[in-house]
Formats: C-alpha cells, sequence, structure tokens
C-alpha cells in the first residue's frame, strides 16, 4: 500500500502539493488525475524519493522509499521512458538494472517478452520510438516483480494494441493483488482501466472515489424520455408535480426516478420508447470537478473562422 499524510511540496512560492492525504490500495488500478500542473509527477517523485517533502510523510508499505530494503522488488515505477543511456541497449539496459539490484538474469528475458520487445532488445534506446520506449520504461518496472507499480502516463505514445496490452496487463497485475497506480490525461483510456481514482487540483486532494461512484456523484440526476406523445407525457408528469422539460429534439427532461417516470407512464397508458439517466462520461465529469483548479487553459478562440 502506498499513503501519503499531509505531503506538501513547495518549490520557492509555488506550492505544487498541498497537504494530500490518501491510500493506494493493493487489488485495484487506482487511477491519478489532475490537470496539467495539478501536482501528479511532483506527488509522484516523493514517492520514490526523488524529491523530498517540504513536510508531511508518503510511505511504500509503511515506510519511505528511501528506507526500503530491496527498492526495485518492493516497487516498480516508469515516470520518465526517456530517461534511459541513449547508447545503451534495451537488453543492456534491463541487465544493468537487475545485477545492480541482485535480480536473477533470466528475469530480463522475461520482462522482454512480456512487454513485446524481444525484436528490439538489441537496438540502442536512442533509436527507440516512444511507444517503443514506454515498453522499455514498463519493462524495466516489472524487473523487480514487484507489488507495487507506479506508473506516469504509461499509455503516451502507444499504439492502439499497445494501449490494449497495458490496459490488460494493469488490470491482471492488481488481480494478482498487487497496487497499481498510474496517472492518465486519456479520459477514455482510465475510464475503461481504472477501478479506483483520486484526483487533484492545484495540489489538493478533490476526490478519493471508485470509479462508478464518481461517475454518480457527477452526473445530473434527471431523466431523458423519448415518446412519441411528449405532450400528452409532459401533462401526465406535470400534473403529478414533476418539472419536466422540452428538448429541441423532441425528447424530455424529467426531474425523477426512471421507475416513478414508468408508472406513472404506464398508469396513463403514455407510449414510451426510452428512457435513459443522464450519465456523465468521465471527462465530463473531471472537468466539471476541476473546473475551478485548472492553472494552464487556452484562450479561447475569438477569430470568426469556423
Ligand atoms: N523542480 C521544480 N521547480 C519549480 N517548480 C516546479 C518543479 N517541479 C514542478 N514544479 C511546479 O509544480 C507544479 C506541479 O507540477 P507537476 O509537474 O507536479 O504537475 P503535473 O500534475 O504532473 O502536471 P502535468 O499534467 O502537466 O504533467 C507546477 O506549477 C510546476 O511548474
Amino acid at each position: 500500500m502506498i499513503e501519503a499524510n499531509d505531503l506538501t511540496k513547495r518549490f520557492g512560492r509555488c506550492t505544487a502539493v498541498d497537504g494530500l492525504s490518501f491510500q493506494v490500495q493493493p487489488g485495484r488500478v487506482t487511477g491519478f488525475l489532475g490537470p496539467n500542473g495539478a501536482g501528479k509527477s511532483t506527488t509522484m517523485r516523493m514517492m520514490l524519493g526523488l524529491d523530498r517533502p517540504t513536510s508531511g510523510t508518503v510511505s511504500i508499505d509503511g515506510v519511505p522509499y528511501q528506507r526500503l530494503s530491496d527498492p526495485l522488488r518492493t516497487v516498480g515505477a516508469l515516470l520518465d521512458a526517456r530517461a534511459v543511456h541513449p547508447r545503451r541497449t534495451a537488453l543492456n539496459h534491463l541487465r544493468i538494472l537487475a545485477r545492480s539490484n541482485g535480480i536473477p538474469a533470466r528475469r530480463v528475458r522475461e520482462v522482454i517478452e512480456l512487454t513485446g520487445l524481444s525484436s528490439v532488445a538489441h537496438r540502442q534506446a536512442r533509436t527507440f520510438s516512444l511507444g517503443m520506449s514506454q515498453r522499455l520504461g514498463i519493462a524495466a518496472a516489472l524487473l523487480g516483480d514487484p507489488a507495487i507499480l507506479v506508473l506516469d502516463e504509461p499509455v503516451n505514445g502507444l499504439d492502439p494494441e499497445g494501449v490494449l496490452w497495458i490496459r490488460k496487463l494493469m488490470r491482471d497485475l492488481a488481480t494478482q493483488g498487487r497496487t497499481v497506480f498510474v496517472s492518465s490525461h486519456l479520459m477514455s483510456e482510465v475510464a475503461l482501466s481504472v477501478d479506483h481514482l483520486i484526483i487533484i487540483g492545484r495540489g489538493r486532494l478533490l476526490a478519493d472515489t471508485s470509479m462508478t461512484a464518481f461517475i454518480d456523484q457527477q452526473s445530473d440526476a434527471g431523466v431523458q424520455v423519448r415518446t412519441p406523445e411528449p405532450q400528452r407525457l409532459h401533462d401526465v408528469l406535470a400534473g403529478a408535480g414533476i418539472t419536466v422539460t422540452a428538448c429541441a429534439d423532441g425528447s424530455l427532461q424529467v426531474a425523477a426516478e426512471a421507475e416513478r417516470i414508468g408508472v406513472l407512464a404506464a398508469a396513463h397508458a403514455v407510449t414510451v420508447h426510452e428512457v435513459r439517466r443522464n450519465t456523465a462520461s468521465l471527462e465530463e465529469a473531471f472537468m466539471r470537478l476541476t473546473a475551478d483548479t485548472v492553472v494552464y487553459r487556452a484562450e479561447q478562440s475569438r477569430g470568426t473562422h469556423r
């Protein structure tokens, strides 16, 4: 488990991380989200002992990273996929890491196969595309067969096959009971691969919740109803004291539970074609939650071109 307690990091006058407390539990994939500059990378760097907290703590299985007796076997990390010696081959990079951490050489072959790098294992890292570098970074993270994985934007640069692969990999790792902590800006991908969400904005915790509860909270309470008899249904629902709004596409927005709408429609023999709860996408829910904390925002275009 990873645990942050009142974790704070200041760079001069900039407070990058501001009193963050959360736990990352094993057995599930936890997504770490926030707008640009929210403090995600800084938090991950502190987890891995690469930055020192100004105050507060972050621990891995109860101890700070620096005090882990066998760090690579405890926590595997992908922070910067390009942080590999450019003239070193993938195989040598992993061999050196393995040797200096007392990991058997056969494990190098295993992670190369696991990450699909066999055909390029003898190529220098400087010739790698971003996607190949990401795979090499993931291979390094898996080298010590750690129970905890910290992955900063692992999907960056991967092709669709690679995206599917990492999704399945993270799912498998969590199913094996490991702790998987992953940051990403790709909301559609996060929605498919993550069970739990920790969302920050301007260094502060905004949400620590399951994916389903988050979408539920951020969704409108209303229900959209399609009917060939909108006026009749409107009158029936309004007569029951329910607020109904007609939409441009002919459907009705109804401020009531789907069950109640169904019962009233049936009682008055009104035909209904569809009753659908207004569920937000993760992207919409994220934008709603973080709107006030966005630091870098593109200016709205004011031109007349379309
Ligand atoms: N070494 C540093 N010196 C000064 N300021 C820093 C340093 N590292 C990060 N910051 C600042 O801390 C804040 C948080 O940055 P961080 O990189 O942690 O955000 P992030 O959520 O990872 O952003 P992104 O999504 O853009 O990668 C930003 O305002 C950034 O400019």
